[in-house]
C-alpha cells in the first residue's frame, strides 16, 4: 500500500494541525463563484446545462472557484438539483450520514478476497451494524492479524473504498505506517502529540474518518495508547465527537497463534471454513496483550475493551495462491493461461516443512513473478 504524502502524513515532518471546521462545508470562494454562476446561467437557455457540467468535470481539476462558478450555473439551470448535490460530484465531501451500500462490499468481499472466510464475515457485519447505526457510542475499531501477504492490507483498501469513493486516495483516509512515520523509539512523546493533534484535526473536519494504522507490531509500546480517549465511550473530547469514525489496526502480531489454530483443524481433517471467530478472537486479544512486540502490548486498549473486533486472517493455501494469480490475471486483462497460474504457484514457498500446506508470502510476491512470466521473450 502506498504511503500518504507528506501533507497527510504524520510524523516528524507534520508541521501544522489541520483546519478544525465542525462542518464540513464548501469554501467562501466556492459559494461566491456559485453565485456568480446562478447569475449566468439566467441568462443562458437550458441546453448549456450539459456543457456546463462537462466545464465542471474539467474545472473540479483545478479550483474551488471555478467549481463553485459553474455548478451554481447548472444547479439554476436544471432547478431540482441542491447545490451541495451538485457540487458534491465534482469535489469531496464528507458525507457523514451517507448509508453504506452493504450489499456492494459484500459482494467486493466475496468476490476478491480469497480464503477468509471469517474477515469477509466479520468486517461486513461490523461495518454494516455500525454504518446503520445513527448514534453510535463509539468509533469502530477493529484489529486486523494475520500472516503476511494474507489481505489485511487488501481488505483495508476495499473497506476505504466502500467508505469513501475515492479510497485510500480520499481526504478522508489516513494511513500510517509504524517504521515511516513513528521510527524512533526516542520521540514517543512527540508521535503521542501529533497523532492526537492529527486525529483531532481530520475527525473535526469530517466525523466519519478512516485511520489505518499499518504495521502495528513494529509501533513502540504505547504510543497507540495516546489515542485511546478518542476510542473511549465519550460524547465529546474538547468539543469534538469520535464517535462516527472508525479505526483499523493492521499487524502481523498473532499470525502464529492463527497458523497454530488453522493448522490443527487441518491435522483434524476439519474444514478451514468450519474454524469460527470464537475459536481465535480471545486467543488473539490476550496474545497480542502478552507480546511485546505487536503494539498494543499492555494497552489500556485492549484492557478497556476498546477494540471492538479481533480478526484473523488465516495463512493462505495453494488454491488459494492460484486465485490471486487468476485475479491478478484478469485485473491485466490478459487471458486465464493455467500453465502460468500453476508455475507462478509452484515457485512460492509452503510451510510448515513436512506437509506444506500455508503459503509463507500468502499472494504477496504474486504480482512480480507474474511480471516475470509474462514478460516478453528476451526481457527480465
Ligand atoms: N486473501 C487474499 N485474497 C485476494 N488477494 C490477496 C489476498 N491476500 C493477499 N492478496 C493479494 O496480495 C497483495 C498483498 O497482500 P496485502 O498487502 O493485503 O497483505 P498483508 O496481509 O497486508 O501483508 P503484510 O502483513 O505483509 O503487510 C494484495 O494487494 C492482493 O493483491
Amino acid at each position: 500500500m502506498a504511503a500518504p504524502s507528506s501533507r497527510r502524513a504524520c510524523g516528524a515532518e507534520v508541521t501544522h494541525e489541520p483546519e478544525v471546521r465542525l462542518m464540513p462545508a464548501p469554501s467562501v470562494a466556492a459559494v461566491a463563484g456559485w453565485e456568480r454562476g446562478m447569475r449566468r446561467a439566467r441568462r443562458l437557455g437550458a441546453a448549456a446545462v450539459l456543457r456546463l457540467l462537462l466545464v465542471a468535470h474539467v474545472a473540479a481539476a483545478f479550483d474551488p472557484v471555478s467549481v463553485g462558478l459553474v455548478i451554481g450555473a447548472a444547479s439554476a439551470l436544471t432547478g431540482y438539483l441542491s447545490y451541495t448535490d451538485l457540487y458534491c460530484r465534482f469535489a469531496e465531501c464528507c458525507r457523514e450520514e451517507q448509508p453504506l451500500n452493504a450489499s456492494a462490499l459484500k459482494l467486493d468481499l466475496e468476490e476478491k478476497l480469497f480464503g477468509q472466510h471469517l474477515a469477509t464475515e466479520v468486517i461486513l457485519k461490523a461495518l454494516t451494524g455500525f454504518k446503520n447505526n445513527k448514534n453510535p457510542k463509539k468509533p469502530l475499531t477493529l484489529s486486523l492479524h494475520g500472516w503476511a501477504g494474507t489481505g489485511k492490507n487488501f481488505v483495508s483498501q476495499i473497506v476505504a473504498e466502500n467508505l469513501h469513493s475515492k479510497g485510500l486516495k480520499s481526504k478522508f483516509v489516513h494511513l500510517f505506517v509504524s517504521t515511516l512515520h513513528f521510527p524512533h523509539e526516542q520521540q514517543i512523546k512527540l508521535y503521542q502529540d501529533q497523532l492526537q493533534k492529527w486525529i483531532r484535526g481530520n475527525v473535526s473536519a469530517c466525523a466519519s474518518s478512516l485511520f489505518i494504522f499499518d504495521e502495528m507490531d513494529k509501533l513502540h509500546p504505547g504510543v497507540i495508547d495516546a489515542i485511546k480517549p478518542f476510542l473511549d465511550y465519550y460524547e465529546q473530547v474538547d468539543g469534538v465527537s469520535y464517535r462516527k469514525a472508525i479505526f483499523i489496526f493492521l499487524s502481523n502480531a498473532g499470525g502464529d497463534l492463527i497458523t497454530k489454530t488453522a493448522l490443527d483443524f487441518w491435522r483434524a481433517g476439519r474444514k478451514r471454513e468450519d474454524i469460527e471467530l470464537k475459536d481465535l478472537e480471545h486467543v488473539l486479544s490476550v496474545g497480542v496483550f502478552n507480546n511485546k512486540h505487536s503494539g498494543l502490548w499492555h494497552s489500556s486498549l485492549i484492557d478497556r475493551n476498546l477494540i471492538d473486533y479481533f480478526i484473523p486472517f488465516l495463512p493462505l493455501e495453494y488454491r488459494h495462491v492460484k486465485m490471486c494469480v487468476r485475479a491478478e490475471l484478469r485485473a491485466r486483462g490478459s487471458a486465464i493461461d493455467e500453465d502460468i497460474v500453476t508455475m507462478v504457484a509452484e515457485e512460492m514457498t509452503f510451510f510448515p516443512k513436512d506437509e506444506k500446506i500455508y503459503s509463507d508470502k500468502g499472494c504477496k510476491t504474486v504480482q512480480s513473478r507474474l511480471d516475470f512470466h509474462e514478460a516478453p521473450n528476451g526481457a527480465g
